[in-house]
């Protein structure tokens, strides 16, 4: 009989277990379970006659943000070249991957899953909400009620209600549409968007369509806020800095980023903000996670989230049934059902 193949299981502190599938699926394969101290360790395991030396797949349960283990980079160079030649498929719950080497993991033959679409609706809630907040700042009313009912009087003439503003979307894959639907439908705001090329499609999922402008500079001049949903890759690191927040309208622009930190330059956003060319900012990324921006930390018009956005057990139950969709695919057929690279 045929030897099982082995999965080396990456799992998250938080997650979401169908136990039944797992179970069935433990029937066609060996589940082995991470428990490295450290990326030396995992690649000392990987080794010939390793613990970790004939795996086929690595499943990561949890988002690379998560989980023990978030600081073990295990999807890059470092680990990749040590590899072993069985490894196939690789499964990683989340939306963004970059995180992870997908030019060096296509190059070995090695097929990248990431699980689209299982975090859009927890993503674009937490997007919809710091929309509001920038406009609004409840989250300083909120600290007002617990420490200082007195203070939150003066936002009676600060705060301002989004109904007929625009949100101008960077990005406007899955997750950017989803946020502008649901700004549009629940504050009333028009839409705006900008990224390399004009989706009529994305247009028409919104009930007053949306206008495309290919320059950043052009969308900032125009939009109340700015909402980042793009990917982090070279070309979008510090899209966001001096020079768009200076093209901001005179009236001032809200900054909301639900993406990836280091597409806005923070420190330009502090200046922007202290010279009031930002008036309302809410972050659920940061550019040196987990460290949060002193500056940012201590003003009342900036909400601070911890990279949450797709924190649910809704997502978690998402993740869990992509990487095992994904997975026995590749086991029936060689390929996976949502690979983001084609080895
Ligand atoms: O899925 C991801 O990549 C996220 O960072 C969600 O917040």
């Amino acid at each position: 009989m045929a030897e099982k193949p082995s999965v080396l299981l990456i799992e998250s502190s938080v997650q979401h277990i169908d136990h039944p599938r797992r179970q069935a699926l433990s029937e066609n394969v060996n589940f082995l379970i991470y428990d490295c101290s450290s990326v030396d360790e995992f690649i000392h395991r990987l080794q010939p006659g390793g613990t970790y030396s004939n795996i086929t797949a690595i499943i990561r349960t949890g988002w690379l943000k998560a989980g023990p283990y978030a600081s073990h980079l295990v999807f890059t160079n470092k680990s990749i070249v040590h590899y072993p030649p069985s490894l196939k498929l690789i499964c990683c719950s989340g939306h963004g991957y970059d995180a992870a080497d997908i030019e060096a993991l296509t190059a070995r033959g090695i097929w990248y899953c990431n699980t689209p679409n299982a975090c859009t609706e927890a993503v674009a809630n937490t997007g919809l909400s710091l929309v509001l907040e920038s406009f609004r700042y409840l989250s300083y009313a909120q600290w007002c009620a617990r420490f200082d009912w007195q203070k939150s009087r003066e936002l009676g003439t600060k705060a301002v209600d989004p109904a007929g503003m625009v949100l101008g979307v960077i990005g406007m894959g899955d997750i950017g549409i989803a946020i502008a639907q649901k700004c549009e439908a629940a504050l009333g705001m028009k839409i705006a968007y900008q990224g390399p090329r004009r989706k009529p499609d994305a247009e028409a999922k919104l009930k007053g369509g949306a206008q495309y402008y290919l320059d950043l500079l052009e969308m900032l001049s125009v939009v109340d806020c700015v909402v980042v949903a793009a990917p982090y890759t070279p070309s979008t690191h510090h899209l966001l800095s001096q020079r768009e927040f200076r093209a901001a309208k005179k009236t001032g622009l809200r900054v909301v980023n639900i993406a990836r930190g280091k597409i806005i330059d923070e420190e330009a956003l502090v200046s922007a903000l202290e010279a009031g060319q930002v008036v309302g900012i809410g972050l659920d990324v940061h550019e040196n996670e987990p460290k949060v921006h002193d500056k940012l930390r201590e003003n009342w018009m900036v909400t601070l989230l911890p990279h949450i956005a797709v924190c649910s057990d809704t997502s978690w139950a998402n993740f869990e049934a992509g990487n095992w969709s994904n997975l026995e695919s590749f086991l029936e057929s060689g390929k996976p059902e949502t690979p983001v690279n084609q080895v």
